[in-house]
């Protein structure tokens, strides 16, 4: 490969060929001979992969007469072997095939997954993670207390309203809010180390949090909206659920009223429909495929 570039490099620089005798010498060539012949010659076995069709369309160059067709044969398509055949395309085309990606990777990406509570969030993220590789569901930081069930550092990172104060105060957050009455809040530092290790970043926010970080990360990052196909499947799931309290319910859901509004500010919408919880995350993770296919690539610098 790094002779197949060297010699490509030459070429390109449109060096004089008196010189190239020297290289015939070395290379066992008989110079004089028709450039066709020659480029057979130096793609041998000795010279595995050695380009000369560019060097020739220099030399040809070189010799005055650009516009003469390079004379490669290019034998027939079911009857030449494939390696054979590469080469003399290789040749007529004036370079060599490439290996490279055509297409760089795509970057990592960061997706916002928001939605009024109980439409099912935290669901289908879940489903979402036991479907697809490669991405890295951050753990926000809460002041709330555990709820049964819940795993430190798995579901939230549970500390006091103290450390999170701290945090804020060293500017460690990325977005934090006060939500119903305890305090949520993302760290840089583990999106900074995920997306260092190419993952891409599902951040998991309330329609506030996902307003704030409009404002922060702007068209950098994908803003899905999850919503239940009603209000009252909405209001079933959170009764079902039996986390809240009257008072905490009713909250909810005249929030909830509110925030549905917002839905015009976000890039996807998803509609978790009961018990097609598989669909709604298989639906995220076909948005996350059709960002990553996009021409223009978002990319979030945080
Ligand atoms: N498609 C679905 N069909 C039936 N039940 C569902 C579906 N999706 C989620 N649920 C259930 O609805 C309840 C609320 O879901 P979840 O806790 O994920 O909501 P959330 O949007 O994360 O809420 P919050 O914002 O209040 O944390 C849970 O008991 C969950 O198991």
């Amino acid at each position: 490969m790094i002779a197949r570039r060297a010699c490509f490099s030459i070429c390109r620089s449109h060096a004089v060929l008196p010189p190239c005798s020297a290289i015939f010498r070395n290379l066992n060539v008989v110079p004089g001979a028709s450039p066709c012949r020659v480029a057979w010659k130096l793609r041998g076995p000795e010279l595995p992969g050695v380009c000369i069709t560019a060097r020739f369309a220099s030399s040809d160059r070189q010799m005055g007469d650009a516009r003469r067709p390079l004379a490669v044969p290019i034998p027939d398509l079911d009857k030449a072997n494939k390696a054979e055949l590469l080469r003399a395309l290789e040749a007529s085309a004036g370079s060599p095939f490439s290996d490279e990606p055509i297409c760089p990777a795509p970057s990592p990406m960061v997706i916002v997954v928001s939605g009024p509570s109980g439409v099912g969030k935290d669901a289908v993220i879940k489903r979402l993670r036991e479907l697809r590789e490669g991405l890295h569901f951050v753990v926000t930081a809460t002041s709330r207390p555990m709820r049964p069930g819940e795993v430190d550092g798995k579901d939230y990172f549970f500390i006091s309203k103290e450390e999170f104060l701290s945090m804020v105060e060293k500017d460690e957050l990325l977005e934090y809010a006060l939500v119903y009455g305890d305090y949520k809040g993302i760290p840089k530092q583990q999106i900074r180390e995920y997306m260092a290790k190419g993952y891409d970043i599902v951040l998991r926010v309330d329609i506030q949090g996902a307003e704030t970080l409009r404002g922060i990360l702007g068209k950098s990052a994908v803003f899905i909206f999850v919503v239940a196909e009603s209000e009252l499947a909405m209001v079933r799931r959170l009764v079902d659920r039996k986390t809240e309290t009257k008072d905490s319910l009713l909250v909810r859901i005249k929030t909830a009223r509110e925030e549905v509004k917002s839905i015009r500010h976000f890039d996807y919408v998803v509609v978790n429909e009961e018990g097609k919880l598989e669909d709604a995350a298989k639906l995220v993770g076909s948005i996350i495929d059709a960002e990553k296919a996009k021409v223009r690539q978002r990319t979030a610098v945080i």
